[in-house]
């Protein structure tokens, strides 16, 4: 096996796993009576008639089936995660925010969830939100799935360990990981604390964008990709199962860990990536390039073109531009862009947007460097310099961004974020 010790890798491939030797049914998925008395269950992640292409599903072999719950019942914690946002007029404001600090109680990655922006209602199978995650607590007997959409996770600070139905993943800030839609997983915290964004994405399932004129490598490549090989807990008495559902948080409570999956099979399957694998590409000319150049992953919508959510990237990488005013433009949208920040500094803000911060750029909204960043990238000798040291990232969605209630009221806020393009001289005409 390539791939590090306990994953397989690549992208979308058709993966075959069993934790216990014999689980996994050969030549079938449903047998009148699978090994060991597991119960048989296919997850869908595109409707059963989705063209092959496109089709993701995967069939777990499970000690006891899903099915066997009592009924979902509001669940009363995480008051920032999935509150619906304002129905209130969006003010065509530049936003900026502080990273939010790790709570000083302790909270695990569900009820430290904080839902910053979102678009569209996720039973419309399209549009995305982000939130901020800030945990100090494992989750113990207790574990989360998501029926509205799978979960992109950015880690910022600490790694996360995810124990999913599927396998577990253990990610860094630095690496990113996709748990699909309704995979129950609980997350633990190997560091202590932890904090990072979310991308829950509603639509079309993230994929790898097409490469164009670029050829047939690079940008995010295939096999950097690694999913788990299976593995399950086998443990009894009471575990809490929290679910997000049509917008909000819904719990119930089993007699066992729902992460009991022995074996599994199929093409959809959570994954991590290392962005520092990212083949970045850009000018060897002039021009600054759209940031579509740095896009790892794509949800599309149904118009062409038009991303449903792309998750870009930021990194580490060369400029050897000519005659180039080398920063991002300035520029208006008619995407909608939100940002955060991995570690480093970014290099259209020299001032602001620290590791954990979050910016949002919605349609149309006029932004590019700040002022101290303008001043220094139009002064610069241009010879080949590398940005190093810095990740930041972009969730970039054709629809508006409606900022949550707490988001617009919280004292993370930036007062003053127009401010950053506050003061450029203007231009002299002869
Ligand atoms: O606004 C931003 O900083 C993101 C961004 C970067 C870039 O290089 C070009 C366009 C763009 O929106
Ligand atoms: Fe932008």
């Amino acid at each position: 096996m390539l791939a590090s010790e306990g994953y397989m890798s690549g992208f979308g491939n058709h993966f075959a796993t069993e934790a216990v030797a014999g689980a996994l049914p050969v030549g079938r998925n449903s047998p009148q009576k699978p090994a060991f008395g597991l119960y048989a269950e296919q997850l869908s992640g595109t409707a059963f008639t989705a063209p092959r292409a496109e089709n993701h599903r995967s069939w777990l072999y499970r000690m006891r089936p899903s099915a066997e719950h009592p009924p979902y019942v509001r669940y009363q914690g995480a008051d920032l995660f999935a509150p619906g946002t304002t129905d209130e007029p969006v003010a065509p404001n530049r936003l900026r925010w502080n990273p939010l600090a790790i709570p000083s109680e302790p909270t695990d990655l569900i009820d430290g969830m904080v839902t910053m922006a979102a678009n569209r209602d996720p039973t419309t199978l399209e549009g995305v939100a982000v939130h901020v995650y800030r945990a100090n607590r494992d989750m113990e007997r207790r574990a989360f799935f998501n029926s509205d959409g799978e979960m992109l996770f950015i880690p910022q600070q600490g790694r996360l360990h995810l124990f999913t139905e599927m396998g577990r993943i253990d990610v860094a800030p630095g690496e990113i990981a996709l748990v699909p839609r309704g995979v129950r997983f609980r997350a633990t915290l190997p560091d202590g604390e932890a904090r990072g964004y979310v991308a829950e994405n509603h639509g079309a399932l993230f994929r790898l964008p097409d490469l164009g004129p670029i050829g047939a490598n690079g940008l995010a490549n295939p096999r950097d990709f690694e999913a788990p090989v299976a593995a399950y807990e086998d443990v009894e008495g009471d575990v809490e199962l929290i679910q997000k559902y049509m917008g909000s948080l819904w719990t119930t409570t089993i007699d066992h860990s729902p992460l009991d999956v022995v074996a599994w099979h199929g093409n959809l399957a959570p994954w991590k990536y290392d962005l520092a694998r990212f083949n970045a590409i850009g000018t060897v000319s002039f021009d600054h390039p759209d940031p579509s150049i740095f896009t790892v992953l794509t949800s599309p919508s149904d118009v062409p073109g038009r991303a449903n959510a792309d998750f870009v990237v930021f990194p580490p990488r060369w400029m050897v531009a000519e005659d180039t005013f080398r920063p991002p433009w300035f520029h208006r949208n008619v995407m909608s862009e939100c940002m955060g920040l991995i570690h480093g500094a970014y290099d259209a803000k020299a001032e602001g947007f620290a590791p954990g911060a979050i910016s949002l750029h919605n349609q149309m909204a006029g932004h590019g460097p700040d002022v101290a960043s303008w001043k220094g990238a139009s002064e610069a000798a241009l010879k080949p310099h590398k940005i190093e040291g810095t990740l930041a990232f972009m969730v970039e969605t054709c629809w508006p961004y409606r900022p949550t209630r707490y988001a617009l009221e919280c004292a993370e806020l930036q007062k003053d974020y127009d401010a950053a393009w506050g003061g450029f001289p203007k231009a002299r005409l002869p």
